[in-house]
């Protein structure tokens, strides 16, 4: 199945102060409207990782919504979750391509650099992400790209533009104009009282889908 990149993409995170189980953050987060949930998680074991990327396949499967695994090429490949996402230090795009085949997403990070993303495309990525656009308490020394590098990116790819980095539902919307098909959150959903309403926040910038 292809799958279409648009809307909210969730990202797990690292540090909860949500009394409910990661399973039930995502499911609130589907229930707002995420389109796309990425399991991102830098410190536990590989036991660990595991179980809990199972536990989301389970969840997101049950609602039709695409897993995407950060940085583990061979996790993403070991439960047969829906992609990765791979950065600067992480495994090659091609590599990734090759090893989960063609209807598998493949995120890339650009970080603020248009060049890297034509390298993406070419090398067979599923989507660009750029950021990070506003400070982020997940990545403090991340660098800074200006909005209109989305706007440049429209205009120079085919691929779908993730926006990433310090984005609420009041500063979304300049990046959706500036051509973002995504905007990938952590901390404006998951460090919320209430997760469903957050993500519907966010849901309810982009524009209505119409059907095909
Ligand atoms: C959608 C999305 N965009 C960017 C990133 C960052 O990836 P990376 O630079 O590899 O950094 P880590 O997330 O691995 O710390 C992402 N994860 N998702
Ligand atoms: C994981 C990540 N990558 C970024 C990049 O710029 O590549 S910014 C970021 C953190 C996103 O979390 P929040 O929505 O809480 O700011
Ligand atoms: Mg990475």
């Amino acid at each position: 199945m292809t799958h279409r990149l648009h809307g909210l993409y969730a990202i797990t995170p690292e540090t909860s102060t949500q009394p409910s189980p990661l399973s039930d953050q995502i499911t609130a987060a589907i229930q707002g409207g995420a389109r796309l949930v990425q399991y991102r998680n830098k410190g536990s074991d590989r036991e660990r990782k595991s179980a809990e990327a199972k536990s989301l396949l389970a969840v997101c499967r049950s609602a039709q919504v695409p897993l995407v695994i950060n940085d583990d090429l061979d996790l993403a490949a070991a439960i047969g979750a829906d992609g990765v996402h791979l950065g600067r230090d992480d495994p090659d795009p091609r590599a990734a391509r090759e090893r989960l085949g063609p209807q598998a997403i493949i995120g890339v990070s650009c970080y603020d650099q248009l060049a890297l993303a034509m390298e993406a495309e070419a090398a067979g990525a599923s989507y660009a992400a750029f950021g990070s656009f506003f400070p982020s308490t997940v990545k403090p020394n991340a660098v800074r790209p200006a909005p209109e590098l989305l706007s440049e990116a429209r205009k120079r790819l085919r691929l779908p533009l993730v926006a990433i980095g310090g984005i609420t539902s009041q500063n979304g919307a300049l990046l959706i104009a500036a051509g973002a098909d995504m905007l990938a959150v952590v901390t404006g959903i998951f460090a919320q009282p209430d997760i469903a309403a957050a993500a519907r926040a966010y849901t309810t910038l982009f524009p209505k889908e119409t059907p095909r």
